[in-house]
């Protein structure tokens, strides 16, 4: 089944996460973002969800620690079989950098224990927060955009740690690497750990974007980004086609039409039926506003996905 997925949390005036668990035309939901990484060990991540929380800390950290919609509806949604992944990444270069590997892996059991199934172990229970209380979420989506690719894959390989032990439910991985190739953040993580899902932003960067293959220039490099998937930790790992939702949600110049995506989606879906996802919208509430024929973005992509 081809996936629509959608990023939540940055969008102007967002309605609360429900709301886009209610729409049949998102399947998988990345909740962004935790957008401040630990300097160190035992420094804790910092988080922003745009309107959706009262804005209180933890005490002396930028982790919210008030966003009630979200954690009522994290379950709600994946009531309604949807994946909620929690993005890392999105924002600013300044905070959104990992010195080394021993930093990585602490960043990985701080979302494990903070944001994945509900500890047990009184001595993690007192040690790490619940930002969203008992709400556990599907598995951790890295958009990473700066500063390199140190610790990401020795991130990833401990939360699969994690993983491995979890029998509840399957957790995953995902991430969302620029299109152009290789990606500087997350070309060696891909490499070396494994993913479930490659989300490539095919827009903000000209020469491989979406625009260019309607325009019949550039070099739309799907195809090579299949052969990276097939080099991969996972060689099965799905990939979808990343997308703007709306005409504003990326830099100007990206965004193509529904009837512009219909033959790029329809031609990859047939080349590469067994690693093609589905579709990456960027973002939820610029895919609601954005309505063409009586459906939002994400409804005609989906009608697209389902032709
Ligand atoms: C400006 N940053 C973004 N548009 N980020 C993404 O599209 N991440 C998937």
């Amino acid at each position: 089944k081809n996936n629509v997925a959608v990023y939540y949390g940055q969008g102007y005036n967002q309605p609360r996460l429900r709301h886009f668990c209610d729409q049949t035309s998102n399947d998988i939901i990345n909740i962004g973002f935790i957008n401040e990484f630990p300097a160190d060990v035992n420094d804790w991540p910092g988080s922003n969800f745009a309107n959706q929380c009262d804005g209180n800390m933890f005490p002396g950290t930028d982790l919210l620690n008030g966003c009630h919609q979200i954690w009522e509806d994290i379950p709600y949604c994946q009531n309604l079989g949807k994946t909620v992944l929690l993005s890392i990444g999105g924002g600013t270069a300044t905070t959104e950098y990992l010195k080394d590997d021993a930093t990585a892996e602490w960043f990985a059991d701080f979302l494990w224990y903070a944001f994945g199934p509900n500890p047990t172990d009184p001595a993690k229970i007192l040690e790490f927060p619940r930002p969203f209380l008992t709400a556990v979420v599907d598995g951790f989506d890295f958009d990473i955009e700066h500063n390199g690719g140190v610790g990401w894959a020795a991130m990833i390989n401990r939360l699969r740690s994690y993983y491995e032990t979890y029998t509840e439910k399957k957790m995953y991985i995902s991430g969302a690497p620029q299109c152009a190739i290789p990606d500087a953040q997350l070309s060696d993580a891909i490499q070396n750990s494994w993913f479930d899902f490659i989300w490539v932003q095919f827009y903000n960067t000209d020469s491989c974007s979406a625009r260019a293959w309607v325009e019949g220039y550039g070099d739309f490099n799907f195809g090579q980004w299949v052969q990276i998937i097939r080099a991969g930790a996972n060689p099965d790992a799905k990939l979808y086609i990343g997308l703007p939702a709306s005409s504003s949600a990326a830099n100007p110049g990206y965004y193509i039409t529904p009837s512009e995506a219909e033959p790029l989606i329809s031609t990859y879906m047939e080349l590469y039926p067994e690693q093609f996802g589905g579709v990456m919208l960027w973002e939820a509430t610029a895919s609601d506003n954005n309505v063409i024929d009586g459906l939002t973005y994400a409804e005609n992509i989906q009608e697209i996905l389902y032709s």
